[in-house]
């Protein structure tokens, strides 16, 4: 297979397309988070009649017929149709469907099935918000709201012992050696990495929290890091530090492009608070979605709603934590964005020319970690890569700052091994890609050569 075919476009031989991740993500698991939308649309119907009278009933009535239509279309795989909604990027997507149908040709039409797994998934997620957009006073419910908050009190043992080992940290911070600063960064980043195992959409919006206790897992978790860049991740940040002391006027800023809610989102903001209490960092910004995206990803709200949880809870660090993160954003030292890029279908290595002013925004960042599968995925544009070949070739020149990805794999996705390693996993767990056991801190800095 060429190196740069899609993962999930047309296979030569129609049994290995049948058997592929993508096929049976958009076969089965994709109807299934549908229904589950309308079922929860369905129940809630008594809350909208309280909230908004008849107009309610009316608007959960219409927007169920919306998804229902959806979910036939994909299963009948029709051809994926324009967005009718005055939502501020309905042009753009509109635009790309044109782009997918010059890819495709004119003899191929874009469809469920026919076209890239990449693509067709998140249309599926912009297409339900279309739904609710088009018919309001129902237009800003969060479908997957219920989940998300579910996963963050499912895993609450897991969240007040994460708040512990902070707190433990925070009170001798002023004492801690350089080595033992890092031990702690290491353990924190890992905590962050397996926090992604936590999504609601590999699991089709199933139980998934986190149970064990996230710091005594890490040792039996760690033979599962394929690639692991700590050191580089590190030096990226004391360097950053070091050019300010010598009088360097650059800002320590880090960017995280978070993925999950819940446990997840839990896990990067202690690592958040960490960098910045040890002080090894004076700014973070944080990027979520500005709309319900791939069941658990974080948004505005869920942000606010977890810190407000944490502040109000019954546990003493957890709240501690709580107030020390809503003081963080309150005064600018964390900042939350949600740029509508993070919820197109488009590959990294197109954001400088399709998104100019978040590259730019990167640019300003001196390491900017991007959580999950789905942002590796849109990193290596998603493609059936050689898994030998480099991080750096993959990206295809998306390198606005140095980076690193932290992910859990759960699509056919991944390059930068060693020779031999992936054939060496797939006779011990021909599943290693997708069934969320394996993970990567994989880091890249681009130099002016890329
Ligand atoms: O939350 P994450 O880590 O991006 O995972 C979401 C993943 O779930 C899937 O739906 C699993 O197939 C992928 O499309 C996507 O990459
Ligand atoms: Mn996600």
């Amino acid at each position: 297979m060429e190196v740069e075919t899609m993962v999930n476009n047309v296979f030569s031989n129609p049994v290995e397309m049948k058997l592929s991740f993508a096929y049976l993500t958009i076969r089965d698991r994709m109807p299934t988070i549908l229904t589950k939308v309308i079922d929860t649309i369905h129940r809630n119907k008594n809350t909208f009649f309280e909230e908004y009278g008849e107009e309610g009933i009316e608007a959960e009535k219409n927007a169920i017929g919306l998804l229902s239509k959806l979910r036939n279309e994909l299963q009948t795989d029709k051809p994926v149709v324009e967005l009718k909604d005055d939502l501020k990027d309905s042009e753009a997507w509109n635009q790309y469907l044109q782009r997918q149908q010059k890819l495709q040709g004119d003899q191929e039409c874009v469809s469920w099935f026919s076209s890239p797994w990449l693509y067709v998934e998140c249309y599926m997620y912009r297409r339900i918000h279309e739904a609710l957009l088009l018919n309001p006073p129902i237009s800003e419910y969060d479908v997957f709201n219920e989940g998300k908050t579910q996963s963050f009190f499912d895993s609450q043992q897991a969240v007040m012992d994460l708040c512990t080992y902070l707190e433990g940290i925070r009170k001798n911070a002023k004492e801690l050696f350089q080595n033992q600063l890092f031990e702690h960064f290491s353990t924190l980043l890992q905590v962050s990495l397996w926090g992604n195992k936590c999504d609601l959409s590999i699991s089709a919006g199933e139980d998934n929290s986190q149970k064990s206790s996230p710091i005594e897992s890490l040792s039996s978790l760690h033979p599962f890091i394929l690639v692991d860049d700590t050191n580089a991740v590190w030096a990226t940040l004391t360097s950053a530090r070091r050019q300010e002391k010598l009088g360097k006027t650059k800002v320590d800023r880090v960017d995280i492009v978070l993925d999950n809610a819940g446990f997840e989102l839990v896990t990067d903001l202690v690592f958040a608070d960490f960098l910045v209490s040890s002080g090894l960092v004076r700014q973070i910004h944080f990027h979520g979605k500005s709309l319900p995206w791939f069941v658990s990803d974080v948004t505005a709200n869920d942000l606010q709603w977890i810190v407000r949880q944490a502040m109000a809870a019954n546990h003493r660090w957890l709240s501690k934590c709580g107030v020390q993160w809503q003081t963080y954003l309150k005064q600018g030292v964390w900042r939350y964005h949600d740029h509508p890029f993070w919820t197109q279908p488009h590959e990294f290595c197109d954001m400088a020319s399709d998104a100019p002013d978040l590259y730019a925004s990167l640019q300003e960042a001196d390491l900017v970690l991007f959580k999950g599968d789905l942002n590796y995925r849109k990193l290596t544009g998603d493609r059936d890569w050689e898994h030998v070949v480099d991080f750096n070739t993959a990206l295809r020149g998306f390198g606005p700052a140095p980076l690193c990805s932290l992910r859990t794999l759960k699509a056919n996705v991944q390059v930068g091994l060693q020779p031999g390693q992936a054939e060496k996993l797939t006779s011990r767990d021909p599943s290693w890609m997708t069934n969320g056991k394996y993970a990567v801190i994989q880091f890249h800095n681009p130099t002016p050569e890329d």
